[in-house]
Formats: C-alpha cells, structure tokens, sequence
C-alpha cells in the first residue's frame, strides 16, 4: 500500500503526478479555517507533507502521529520549530539554491526602484502627470559605485553581492556570523561589524534568515545608525525589521527610502501606513516568483519528500543530519 501524503499548496500537473506515482496524495489549497477539520482528518495517517506558505506546529503535528517528512517549497523555514520536528524525529527538507539567483533578481528591483524611483516616476507618467521635463525634486539617486551592506553573506546575499561588484562596481560589506573568504576574494566583499556597516552603507540589503537572533534586528536605533541617504531593502523576512520603527524613520527622514518584497504581516494590511508613503516600493513577497523558478522550487520539494520517505537524505534537509 502507498504511504499517504498531505500537499497542501498547489503544484503543477506533472509534478502532483511525479508525486502521485510515490504516494497517496491528499490535496488541500492550503490550511485554513475552512479546512482545518479535513486536513487534520488526513493527517491522522500521513507519513509526509509538502506545502508551502502556512506554519506547521504542534497544533497540526499533535494529529499527525506517522508523519516522518515535511518538504516545504521555500528555502525559508521560520514556518516550523525545528527542534520540536526534531524530537518528533520528522525531517524538514527545504530548497535552496534553487531560488537564489531569482531572488537576488528581485534584490536588485528593488535597490534600483528604490533610487531611481522608479514606481513613483512611473505612476505620474501613468496618470497622465508629465507635462514638462521634471525638476530636481524628482530626481533619484547613482546605484554604480556606491557602498551596499548586505546582512547574510549566504546563497543570495553572494549572489546579490555578485550583482554589485561585477555590474554596479560597487563596494561590497557584509555581515555575517561566519566570514565567507570565496565574496571576499571573488568581489572584494569586506565582513564588518554591523554598526560601521550601517553608518557606511548606500544600501542595506538583508538576506538573513529569521530566528530568534535576527528578529527586529533592524529597530529603531539600528535604524538611527544609517546614513539618511541610505536606503533599505528587505528581501528576506519582515519581522527581521521593526516596522513601525521603519515608518518613523521614513517619515522623519532618518533614512530616504526603503524597498521591501516582506513584511510583518502578509499579506501587508491595504491600511497600512507604509503604502502611504512615497519613498517606499512595496512587493507581495515576489522573490522567487518567477514561472521558471517556481515550478523548479516545487520540483525540487516533490524530489525531497520521495527521497525523505523512500530513500537517503543527502542534501537539503534541515534536520536530518540530527536524525541520523
Ligand atoms: N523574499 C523572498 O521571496 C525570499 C526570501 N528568502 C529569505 O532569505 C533567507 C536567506 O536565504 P539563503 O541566502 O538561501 O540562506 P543562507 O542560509 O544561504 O544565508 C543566510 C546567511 O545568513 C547568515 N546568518 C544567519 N543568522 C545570522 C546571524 N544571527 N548573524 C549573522 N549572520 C547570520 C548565515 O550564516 P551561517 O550560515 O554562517 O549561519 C548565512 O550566511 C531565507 O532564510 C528566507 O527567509 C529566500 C528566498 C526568497
Ligand atoms: O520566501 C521564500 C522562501 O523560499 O523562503
């Protein structure tokens, strides 16, 4: 008999049917309330799931007795408690790399959205505002030869950090638990500490994952510690930034903008002050939203859940190396 399997984002065709030639497959689109009865019906006796997008703890995982793998269609993994999966000896597989370059892609709009304001420059044309050549007042800022900080010299802050160097000539810091000698030799990236990485940087990109450790790392008085004509862009996860300290700091002109595909709550509430502000771009967590790269991620996820429950995990899990 199939062991069962909850996929609870949808997939494509091909690829539920690679999953199905494995499994018993229980589709669900998505967890919510609507729903939650049903999957936790299908949890009972499931031995994976693979989704993406909806945290997964002791709530659901109580109901899941059997379950021995999650793959999650996302390199992020704050979704879960990984320690807890751990003690309930269930591997977490993700999948990284994949996404990179596409995401260090969306990095980029965003720092030259962000100078050159685009978005508002465009949404003037748009409204049939253009009338005369525009003035000083509308004019952005040089990308090329400036200074960017990247926090998380990992797979996309190398590839973001690639992007500086090698198209914008631009001086790369970073900061990183870690040194990483490959950016440092490859794009004379320098590792610094965070505070003179704030107060030198033209552009502070994150791409740091979200734990305990990062949570709210951008506050108020990190904030304070930027030049006020840097600018931040948030590629990673919303919660490493203290939003409302964020808006103050765009109000008041602490920093001159910020570009953000992330936020403390998604989808970013329609009423929220950011959206009200000029000198922010604001995305709907599009980093690795392309049709190229997502169908990739969800490959990549359906082939982690076949090896994690019929074969030998050996690259991208989180945790198998605590189960083995
Ligand atoms: N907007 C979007 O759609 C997307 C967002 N993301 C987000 O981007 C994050 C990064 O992805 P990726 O580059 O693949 O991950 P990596 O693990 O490759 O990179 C993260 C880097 O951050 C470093 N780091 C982690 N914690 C700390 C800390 N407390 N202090 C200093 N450095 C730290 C890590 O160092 P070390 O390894 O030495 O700990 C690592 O070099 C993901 O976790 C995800 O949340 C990813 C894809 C798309
Ligand atoms: O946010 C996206 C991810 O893959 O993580």
């Amino acid at each position: 008999m199939k062991q069962s399997v909850v996929l609870y984002k949808k997939i494509p065709p091909d690829l539920q049917q690679r999953l199905e030639q494995h499994f018993e497959v229980r589709f669900f689109d998505g967890i919510k309330a609507e729903n939650r009865e049903q999957v936790i019906h299908a949890l009972s006796d499931a031995a994976g799931m693979i989704g993406a997008s909806v945290p997964v703890r002791a709530d659901l995982l109580d109901h899941a007795p059997h379950l021995r793998a999650i793959s999650t269609i996302s390199v992020g993994y704050d979704q879960f408690d990984v320690s807890d999966l751990t003690q309930r000896r269930i591997v977490l597989m993700h999948t990284p790399t994949v996404l990179t370059e596409t995401t260090a892609d969306t990095v980029f709009t965003l720092i030259m959205m962000t100078a050159r304001r685009a978005l508002e420059m465009a949404e003037m044309v748009k409204a049939g505002k253009w009338q005369r050549s525009i003035g000083s007042e509308s004019y952005g800022v040089d990308v090329h030869d400036k200074t960017i900080g990247i926090l998380g010299m990992g797979r996309i802050g190398a590839a973001v950090a690639r992007r500086a160097h090698a198209g914008f000539g631009m001086k790369v810091l970073y900061w990183n638990d870690m040194p990483n000698p490959r950016v440092e030799q490859a794009y004379a990236a320098q590792r610094c500490e965070l505070e003179p990485l704030l107060e030198q940087a033209d552009f502070v990109c994150i791409t740091l994952p979200l734990t305990d450790q990062t949570y709210r790392l951008i506050n108020a008085q990190r904030l304070a510690q930027m030049r006020p004509e840097a600018i931040l862009i948030n590629g990673a996860r919303g919660k490493i930034v203290d939003q409302a300290a964020l808006i103050e700091a765009l109000k008041n002109g602490t920093i001159r903008a910020a570009g953000l595909d992330v936020f403390e709550v998604e989808p970013l509430p329609a009423d929220s002050e950011l959206l009200k502000l000029p000198n922010v771009v604001a995305l709907p967590h599009i980093g690795s939203a392309t049709h190229e790269t997502r169908y990739n991620m969800a490959a990549c996820a359906v082939d982690n859940l076949i090896t994690a429950l019929t074969g030998e995990v050996r690259e991208n899990s989180v945790n198998g190396h605590l189960l083995r």
